[in-house]
């Protein structure tokens, strides 16, 4: 059992870091990589993919969807955002295609949702949500089958990582010196309203009592540099907490550096013989 073709929509934070996980990974490294980018880009990804795995086995990279299905991978990981989601995940699952979603808060968009679960009802792919920047997500979804009475998420960041989101509306980011919870409200407004800020809310969301039962808080914190994630479940069959200390991604401060091994994780996981 090997792990074969893997495309990846978007060459971002994640994205870049994942080709260079997916490529060192010796014998669980796919046979070859696609990536999907945005049409604008696809010249500048050839020069700089060239530039960092030259002799690595990168196949194409296009900003085609039907290019990529085409070439029939095995799996495709989204790593771009919301919009990509609603444009593209329901054509990957409608080709047969299993794909892992980074961008998870697309899927409180109803319509998103009900499209992406019928593409892959209708196709028999799966679309898979990996526990991303938080953990703990196994024994949320477990608890879940026991009956859950109440599941909380707490994201909190420095103020600098939530600059170009509403949180800039609401209070000062550069004057604060004390944390601020600038939002409170559900897991489905969270996520709709910071696309690129709370996609574990969604996460959380779906694991356990759904969008729009899931309590999220959204704290600026100026005497942190980290992005931390806590999460509290109260469930029939067990009580937990559990807190993530993430250090920020070197190359995007709004997303905590874990998240790629996640997503990482869940697509070396299709080429290995023993799941964990
Ligand atoms: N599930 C989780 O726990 C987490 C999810 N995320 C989400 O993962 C996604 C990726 O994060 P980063 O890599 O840090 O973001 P990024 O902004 O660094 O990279 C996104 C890339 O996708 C590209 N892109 C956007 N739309 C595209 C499209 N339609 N087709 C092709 N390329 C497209 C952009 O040009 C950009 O290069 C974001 O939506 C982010 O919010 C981030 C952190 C945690
Ligand atoms: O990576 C993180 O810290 C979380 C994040 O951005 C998100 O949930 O969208």
């Amino acid at each position: 059992m090997s792990l074969g073709h893997v495309a990846i929509i978007g060459y971002g934070a994640i994205a870049q870091d994942l080709v260079g996980i997916l490529s060192g990974a010796g014998e669980g490294a796919p046979t070859c990589i696609s990536l999907l980018v945005r049409q604008e880009r696809v010249s500048q990804t050839h020069e700089a993919v060239r530039s960092l795995y030259a002799s690595a086995s990168v196949l194409q990279i296009t900003s085609d969807v039907d290019d990529i299905l085409g070439a029939a991978p095995d799996v495709v990981a989204e790593c771009a955002g919301h919009e990509a989601v609603g444009k593209l995940a329901p054509a990957v699952l409608a080709g047969g295609v299993d794909l892992v979603v980074s961008s998870v808060g697309a899927l409180a968009d109803e319509a998103v949702m009900f499209e992406i679960q019928s593409a892959a009802r209708g196709s028999g792919a799966q679309c898979l949500v990996p526990a991303g920047a938080i953990g703990g997500i196994d024994a949320l979804a477990a608890a879940r089958l026991s009956g859950l009475q109440s599941v909380s998420y707490t994201g909190r960041k420095p103020p600098s990582a939530w600059a170009g989101t509403p949180a800039e509306t609401l209070i000062d980011l550069s004057a604060l010196t004390e944390e601020s919870v600038f939002f409170a409200g559900s897991a489905r407004d969270a996520a709709q309203s910071y696309p690129k800020n709370a996609n574990v809310a969604a996460t959380v969301a779906l694991a356990g009592t759904g969008m729009d039962e899931t309590q999220v808080r959204l704290i600026a914190d100026p005497s942190i540099n980290e992005n931390v994630h806590e999460i509290t479940v109260a469930s029939d069959a067990s009580d937990f907490s559990m807190r993530f200390v993430a250090k920020p991604s070197k190359r995007n401060p709004k997303t905590s550096r874990s998240t790629v091994y996640s997503i990482a994780r869940a697509v070396l996981n299709r080429g290995a013989a023993l799941v964990i």
